[in-house]
């Protein structure tokens, strides 16, 4: 098999479609690289000191463990001298963090989620990086959040990593779905999947199922529906599946179909769910589309969300098209 690296389909693509311009090319190449350098130092676990807490919190409240903070830090040096960003934001930082001394002047805005699935770190189970790409508005000066506030129909681009048994990048630049392969002898990126498609049904569903008692009347009919099984209304069996971390749940969607569910419920009904618009729903709405599948929040299009704040929360239902419209359509009930 001919061997395809990242820089190669990315200067191919720019070549066949003239898609992407090579500052965009260079910008995900750096956070390529940054996701080399996290997996490493995942890869070390307790023999480089990365698991455990890092004794303090984010933003949101959550602790936050030593490697969302050395993720973090791995993502912001490399885009600070690498990439032809204006200004970054992350799940991990309050406030934005802009470029000092742009040159050339950053054309493009970088989202981060750095590290994906932070309580399975310690437990050696699969966890990832997230990342999104819009454009600077036109006539920016000095960037600001309210300049990230574009809806996911803007991004340029997004994509994925996986630390798990292997390290994989899952990419989108609006052409498709790609994913390259980490060759952990060779430091490279090889391409070993084109064009993923997500099939439009499935039997297999996820959701943190420990939260049912709270859940809203659809979610718990659509659930209850298809652990009826074949003798409910469904008319067949369907299967679980919850790995906590949204990376590994939506690379097992890519790849064999399936739903992903992390809804809002009746705990804090003013709290649209748990999982960020920015850095989580965002990206995979965008990598799920352009691999044929569906990515509402239970009543509109995820991409047609117009952000208000930077750690804004969304409910997320994505995946297999006609089960994203099938929980969707019971919203509307
Ligand atoms: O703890 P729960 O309810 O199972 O939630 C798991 C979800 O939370 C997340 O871990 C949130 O991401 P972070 O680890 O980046 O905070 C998702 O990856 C995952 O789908
Ligand atoms: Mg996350
Ligand atoms: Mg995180």
């Amino acid at each position: 098999m001919k061997r395809i690296s990242l820089t190669q389909h990315l200067i191919e693509q720019q070549r066949l479609h003239n898609k992407i311009p090579s500052e965009l090319r260079l910008l995900i190449e750096v956070v390529g690289r940054a996701c080399k350098s996290i997996s490493h130092a995942v890869g070390k676990g307790a023999l480089g000191e990365v698991l455990g807490s890092a004794g303090s919190e984010n933003v949101q409240g959550e602790v936050q463990k030593k490697l969302d903070v050395i993720s973090n830090e791995i993502l912001l040096e490399a885009n600070e001298w690498g990439g032809h960003l204006a200004a970054m934001a992350s799940e991990e930082m309050e406030t934005i963090h802009r470029i000092p001394n742009r040159y050339p002047k950053g054309e493009y805005l970088l989202m981060f989620d750095p590290l994906d699935g932070s309580s399975n770190i310690d437990v050696n189970v699969s966890i990832g990086t997230i990342f999104s790409v819009l454009k600077a508005p036109d006539g920016m000066t000095e960037p600001s959040e309210k300049d990230f506030m574009q809806p996911g129909t803007r991004q340029v681009a997004a994509g994925y990593a996986v630390y798990g048994p292997q390290t994989v990048l899952v990419l989108t630049t609006g052409d498709g779905v790609h994913c390259f392969t980490l060759d952990r002898e060779m430091g490279a990126w090889v391409l070993t999947q084109k064009d993923i498609q997500i099939p439009a049904d499935t039997k297999e569903f996820a959701i943190n199922a420990s939260n049912q008692r709270h859940w809203f009347p659809p979610v718990k009919r659509y659930v209850d529906e298809m652990l009826a099984g074949t003798t409910g209304p469904r008319g067949k069996d369907f299967n679980m599946r919850w790995i906590a971390s949204m990376v590994a749940d939506v690379h097992r969607i890519l790849n064999r179909g399936g739903i992903f569910m992390y809804p809002a419920d009746a705990r804090e009904p003013e709290k649209p769910g748990k999982l960020r618009l920015m850095y989580e729903a965002n990206p995979m709405a965008f990598i799920v589309e352009q691999a044929g599948g569906a990515a509402t929040d239970g009543n509109q299009r995820i991409l047609d969300i117009q952000p208000e704040k930077l750690h804004q929360r969304v409910a997320v239902f994505l995946g297999s098209k006609n089960e994203v419209e099938r929980v969707t359509s019971y919203h509307k009930e």
